[in-house]
């Protein structure tokens, strides 16, 4: 259980532009990125990695808790929400810093049972200047914790495109931002250990999508945050949606399963 200070680390990379051009073959672009040119916002996730020893991965395949981030005797993880601000474009090909905080720990009672969200703060800097601050919502449930209750998501929407993951784009994406979460490429843990019905879709790479398409309806992107409600499951036929400043993706089902909002300004 957590008894230590929360802790901070810095990891630096350099933001190489084959990666970036990876990510857009990913996501079925065209691979352009090159030295020099602005990142796309979100695509920082795949730079940054945090790549442990086998000997201090958990059994879910992520660094075991109890280090950065504290072990709260629960051990389902899930990506539940974010929000990023940026204060200007990260660039290709530049040598960047991350500073990571967890800024504290929440514990709630869902309909689904005990949550423990962890906050944690990560400030990018490139040539000394603050390019993006983001704060991520983990959270931790009990290993039984069912699926949460779905709720409906919006039926009109102003823009709407198909989204299927297959295994292959998941395994691509775990790849890219070396995430080990066996959830997403392992599908016998996902559905025999953690009980989902598949293969889950990376909530970041939601995120990312609604992201991309705020920038193409709306321009610039400073400020923008999101969250989890469902998990949305490869191979299901979903959709991405936009009105008004709000985006959302709805399950086969017509579930919500992520939604996303730029700040007001
Ligand atoms: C990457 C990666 C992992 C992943 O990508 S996992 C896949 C992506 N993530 C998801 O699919 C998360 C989907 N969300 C859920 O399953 C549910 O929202 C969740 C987290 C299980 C909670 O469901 P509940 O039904 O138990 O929650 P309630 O509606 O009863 O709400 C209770 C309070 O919690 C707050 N809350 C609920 N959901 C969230 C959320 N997503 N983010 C932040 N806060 C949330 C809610 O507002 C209530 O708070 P009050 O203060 O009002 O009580 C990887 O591992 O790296």
């Amino acid at each position: 259980m957590h008894s230590k200070p929360y802790q901070t680390q810095s990891t630096i990379d350099i933001l190489d532009p084959t990666r970036a051009q990876a990510l857009q073959a990913t996501l079925g672009q065209e691979p352009t990125i090159q030295s020099g040119d602005a990142l796309p916002p979100f695509a920082h996730h795949i730079y940054f990695w945090d790549a442990k020893t086998p000997d201090v991965l958990g059994a879910d395949g992520h660094p075991a808790t109890g280090s950065f981030i504290p072990d709260l005797g629960l051990p389902k993880r899930m990506w539940a929400a974010g929000r990023i601000v940026q204060h200007q474009p990260l660039k290709a090909g530049i040598k960047a810093e991350k500073i990571s905080t967890v800024e504290g720990v929440t514990r709630k009672d869902g309909q689904s049972g005990q949550l423990a969200f962890v906050r944690v703060r990560h400030d990018i800097k490139q040539r000394h200047a603050l390019a993006v601050t983001e704060w991520q919502e983990l959270v931790y449930r009990p290993a039984d914790a069912p699926t949460a209750a779905p709720k409906p998501a919006p039926t009109v929407a102003a823009h709407s495109e198909p989204l299927n993951f297959t295994s292959t784009q998941l395994f691509r994406y775990s790849a890219l931002t070396f995430n080990g979460h066996r959830i997403h490429y392992d599908a016998d843990y996902a559905r025999d250990v953690e009980g989902y019905a598949g293969l889950v879709v990376h909530g970041p790479l939601l995120a990312h999508l609604m992201m991309q398409l705020a920038t193409t309806l709306y321009g610039g992107l400073t400020d923008f945050s999101y969250r989890g409600a469902s998990p949305l499951i490869a191979g299901e036929a979903a959709t991405l949606c936009a009105s008004d400043g709000h985006f959302w993706v709805r399950g086969e089902d017509g579930r919500l399963c992520s939604s996303g909002q730029i700040a007001a300004a």
